[in-house]
């Protein structure tokens, strides 16, 4: 029912008008930068020509090739870097049956992995095996030089131990990231990737987590993709998830992939298939969009029609007046949302229209890539428009907008503002079982109104409130007193300060001595810090001298300590201590972020990839008994010719690191 009413538009269209609309959105989107649809109901208006007409010309030209990009207006000829094989398109499919047909036309097996929303990049080393130029994919044929920005990705090897290949992959940006640094006032992870690839000053890059996925290399003969990623993995790249599949296989994966998206840190729009052998790919080639040899089976079901109610204002933590809307309840990708961050004034416009958002209106509904709920488009006007709060709802100041956003200067007492502030601060500083209704009773009560209360609270005063009883409140002060010695980059972005990020916290950390030093520094002496920008800089200054009242009575309460240096494993007689572990696929009773940091607490090793020297590759139960009934990821079969070698890299799972923990403690 729900996703009928947006494809009918175009299943009602004859093939005339769908190649119009195909070659129109196709050059909104890659020629003038301002698409009108979503990129699920473009990809449904190509299917719907694809069904009609399979073989029109139109499709042949999706893509920037086919709209005309002429990159040279923009970019000086030394910023032009020419993609030869040109990075082309994929093709793509939304069922089991074209998936076939197409597994059919060669010999072998296929490779599939996620097809992750970010941004197409290509990486060259040079005869010495440094990175040397860092491109966009751009027109496909020519693409944008970024090599600065590109040296910023962490996980992006700056030397490799081979020489003039060309890496090609997918740089995106981990929801992790997004989520606690970006949510509140960007739609996409994927368009602020872009962003932060193009930066003009390269140093800025590195402030935005930005990560990389090898899929592709140019300039070595291999006999099957399989061989090529395992190859890129030795090389010290982070590839995209990938597993050798037979014909049986071909759909299971794709559940099993489409299953897993949550437990993923990144967005994704569905899977890629890839011939394994290479001749074979040789043998099939391309045509002008894609080559024959892939084709991505694209995730649905992340769209469904709903009808806006209200708009509530949100004060964000930082004071930004942002809209969230509350909807009728409809499940995207099996969760039922009710609540959909409308990010900022800007991208509220931008959904409705000239005309401006009305409530009670029909509205579709996405996940895109899966994880986050947006709200794409207004399908019909409600009756009630949307007002643009002149008043913060929480203390009454008066509204303004800068540029995207709605702000206002709070007052000291602004309800909104201090509640967000508390949230932050108790999520930050890891105090669970505190949830922002219990917050409001504790705000409400007089008993928490800035971050240091929480360190005051009474067994009388938390039992005084309605709904908590002695049991809970134990535990609660108990979780409170725990926290009170806390790391300093862990305080520092607790503070809830703009900009003041796990990032920039970790680099203060690291840099300063002291936490004197850090609050007293200035703004000159932060830019100095790489990756710290002007930006950054001042915002964190200004944010430590409006929050010195705060800051003060924290320290009265707290024990901020800093990082200690790595403990010497010699001295600790512990299965755990100078020992390394690599976490892979999803864990039941962790993440595996959480996991790497128990071990690093614990004085092991967290390395990216498997080595030689690697002691313990851990994956949950379940893989557990899939390895043992003869499934091997890429990352086993490594350890598997290690140990072959001579290596011995223990394959445990998750409750057997568990135990290992536990006889730590
Ligand atoms: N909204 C609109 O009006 C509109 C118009 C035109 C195009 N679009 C959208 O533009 C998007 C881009 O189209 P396209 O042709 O550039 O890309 P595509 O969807 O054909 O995908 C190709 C890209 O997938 C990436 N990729 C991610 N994971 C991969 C993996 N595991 N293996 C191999 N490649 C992987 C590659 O970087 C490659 O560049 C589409 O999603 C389409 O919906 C939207
Ligand atoms: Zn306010």
């Amino acid at each position: 029912m729900t996703e009928s009413a947006v494809a009918n538009d175009w299943a009602s269209m004859t093939v005339a008008e769908l190649e119009d609309a195909v070659k129109r959105h196709n050059r909104l989107y890659w020629v003038d930068n301002d698409p009108q649809i979503s990129d699920p109901e473009f990809d449904r208006l190509v299917e719907a020509l694809r069904t009609k007409k399979p073989d029109s010309p139109v499709l042949a030209a999706i893509g920037p090739v086919g709209a005309g990009v002429d990159l040279s207006e923009h970019l000086q000829g030394e910023q032009q870097v020419p993609h030869d094989p040109p990075m082309l398109s994929l093709d793509k499919c939304y069922d089991e049956e074209t998936l076939l047909k197409w597994f059919e036309k060669f010999e072998g097996t296929a490779v599939a992995s996620p097809k992750i929303d970010g941004v197409a990049v290509s990486l060259r080393y040079d005869a010495d095996g440094r990175l040397f130029v860092a491109a966009t994919r751009g027109t496909g044929r020519v693409g944008e030089l970024i090599t600065g920005n590109v040296m910023r990705i962490e996980n992006v090897p700056r030397t490799i131990d081979t020489h003039d290949i060309e890496v090609r992959g997918e740089a995106y940006m981990p929801l992790s990231v997004f989520e606690e640094r970006f949510k509140e006032e960007y739609s996409s992870p994927r368009n602020l990737t872009a962003g932060a690839l193009k930066l003009k000053n390269p140093q800025e890059t590195a402030g935005y987590g930005v990560r990389f996925f090898a899929y592709d290399v140019l300039g070595v003969a291999f006999d099957t993709e399989a061989d090529k990623m395992t190859w890129l993995e030795e090389l010290g790249f982070d590839t995209v998830d990938w597993r050798e599949v037979d014909k049986p296989k071909l759909q299971h994966t794709f559940d099993e992939i489409d299953a897993s998206r949550r437990a993923r840190d990144y967005e994704m729009d569905g899977v890629v298939y890839r011939a394994n052998s290479c001749e074979e790919q040789r043998r099939m080639g391309h045509t002008a969009h894609h080559p024959r040899y892939s084709i991505a089976y694209k995730f649905q079901g992340d769209s469904g029609e709903s009808v806006l109610r209200e708009v509530h204002w949100n004060v964000s933590r930082t004071g930004a007046i942002n809209p969230v809307g509350i909807v009728d309840p409809v499940e995207l990708s099996g969760a039922v949302v009710t609540r959909v961050s409308l990010h900022n004034l800007a991208i509220m416009e931008a959904v409705a229209g000239e005309e401006g958002l009305t409530l009670n209106s029909r509205v579709l509904m996405m996940r895109r890539g899966g994880v986050i709920p947006h709200m794409e488009k207004v399908l019909e006007r409600g009756d009630e428009l949307v007002e643009i709060p002149s008043e913060c709802p929480g203390c009454g100041a008066d509204t303004y907008r800068d540029n995207d956003v709605l702000c206002a200067d709070h007052s000291a007492d602004c309800r909104n503002a201090r509640l967000r502030q508390l949230e932050h601060f108790a999520s930050a500083m890891e105090i669970k079982g505190i949830g922002p209704k219990l917050l409001e009773q504790l705000h409400d009560a007089e008993l928490v109104t800035d971050p240091s209360d929480f360190f005051t609270l009474s067994l009388e005063e938390l039992t005084s409130l309605e709904r908590v009883g002695e049991k809970l409140a134990r535990k609660l002060l108990d979780r409170i007193k725990e926290r009170r010695t806390v790391r300093v980059d862990v305080f520092l972005r607790a503070l809830g300060i703009d900009e003041l990020g796990r990032h920039v916290a970790e680099l203060l950390a690291e840099e300063f001595g002291s936490l004197d030093e850090i609050l007293n520094v200035d703004a000159e002496a932060l830019v100095e810090i790489p990756t710290i920008g002007e930006i950054i800089a001042e915002k964190v200054t200004e944010g430590f001298e409006k929050h010195a009242a705060v800051i003060a009575s924290l320290r009265d309460h707290l024990d901020i300590v800093f990082p200690e240096p790595a403990p010497d494993p010699a001295e600790i007689d512990s299965p755990v201590a100078g020992k390394s572990f690599l976490f892979t696929g999803a864990l039941e009773s962790m993440s595996r972020k959480d996991a790497q940091g128990r071990v690093r607490e614990l004085g092991g090793d967290t390395p990216s990839s498997v080595t030689k020297t690697l002691d313990f590759l851990v994956m949950g139960d379940a893989d557990i008994e899939r390895f043992e009934g003869g499934w091997r990821s890429s990352k086993l079969k490594k350890a598997e010719k290690y140990n072959n070698d001579g290596s011995s890299i223990a394959i445990i799972g998750e409750s057997a690191f568990l135990e290992l923990l536990d006889s730590d403690e």
